[in-house]
């Protein structure tokens, strides 16, 4: 009943951003303008360089929103420089020293990392939340360009996802949070471009720090590719922002 409550919240903050499409039915996506510096494309959404095997991942996922327990997690290219001046405020006055460093000219060109690939040649993901359960289950389409070992994924690549898993976990249980500690066990090396589950749950919360833990398996479930274990450091334990719903309904202004 609560997770049902914390879900339908969740749904309703989403629906604050004009144009958010609805988490049961995703809509295309507005084609960019050459000249627009921030996309507001939804990468969570279906593309054509999304596998047959993705896309089947995405509608069973979607099935599991309409009930609520599950939610979509939209992704956009910029979520601290368009969206929200005083997250990148509160960031920059936390760390002043290192804000100071930061060339402020190339702020503007700052792209999350993981959705900098041209489509298809690098991370294609989609998260689905279980706010109940506090998990997050990542769908992820590693593409060519991120080749380690030959046909094999890069170690850090797969590193990347995890942390943007289960940074993310921590993000939308916690506020805003960094990864202070990151653990990987690499069990066994993941085929290049092929897709796979990465799940995380959120152990424990102790004062500002939570412990998210993680694994990343092959889509039916026999092959454990990756374990791992993070600690995150929430940097607002007073201050109340609007991160979850800075997280849900990310995109840039239009
Ligand atoms: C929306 C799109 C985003 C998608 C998700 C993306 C997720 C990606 C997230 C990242 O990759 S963040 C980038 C990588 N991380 C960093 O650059 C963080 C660098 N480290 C720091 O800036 C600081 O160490 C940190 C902010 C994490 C903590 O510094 P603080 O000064 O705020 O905390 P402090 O050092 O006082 O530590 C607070 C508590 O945590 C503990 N702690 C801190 N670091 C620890 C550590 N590494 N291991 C164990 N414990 C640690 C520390 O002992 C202490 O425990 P107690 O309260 O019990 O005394």
């Amino acid at each position: 009943m609560l997770g049902r409550c914390a879900a339908r919240a969740l749904g309703a903050l989403r629906g604050l951003r004009e144009g958010a499409p609805p988490a049961r039915s995703p809509g295309p996506s507005r084609r960019l303008l050459s000249s627009e510096k921030v996309s507001e494309k939804d990468h969570s959404l279906p593309k054509p360089c999304w596998s047959k095997d993705m896309r089947l991942l995405f509608d069973q996922f979607m099935k599991k929103c309409e009930d609520g327990s599950w939610i979509h997690l939209p992704s956009y290219e910029d979520i601290a420089t368009q969206r929200s001046q005083d997250f990148s405020t509160f960031i920059h006055a936390y760390f002043p020293t290192a804000s100071e460093q930061i060339n402020k000219e190339k702020l503007s060109q700052g792209r999350i990392f993981t959705r900098s690939f041209e489509d298809g040649l690098g991370f294609e993901y989609v998260m689905f939340y279980n706010d109940a359960e506090k998990r997050i289950v990542c769908v992820f389409q590693g593409g060519p360009h991120l080749q380690g070992m030959p046909g094999f994924f890069h170690g850090g690549a797969i590193a990347t996802m995890i942390d943007a898993t289960v940074g993310m976990n921590a993000i939308v249980s916690g506020g805003i949070v960094m990864t202070a500690n990151l653990n990987i066990n690499f069990k066994r090396p993941i085929p290049l471009c092929s897709i796979v589950l990465i799940n995380s749950q959120l152990d424990k919360i102790e004062g500002r720090k939570l412990l998210v833990s993680c694994n990343v398996q092959s889509v039916d479930e026999k092959i454990l590719y990756t374990e791992a274990t993070s600690l995150f450091i929430k940097l607002n334990p007073e201050k109340e922002f609007h991160i979850k719903e800075l997280v849900l309904n990310s995109a840039p202004p239009a």
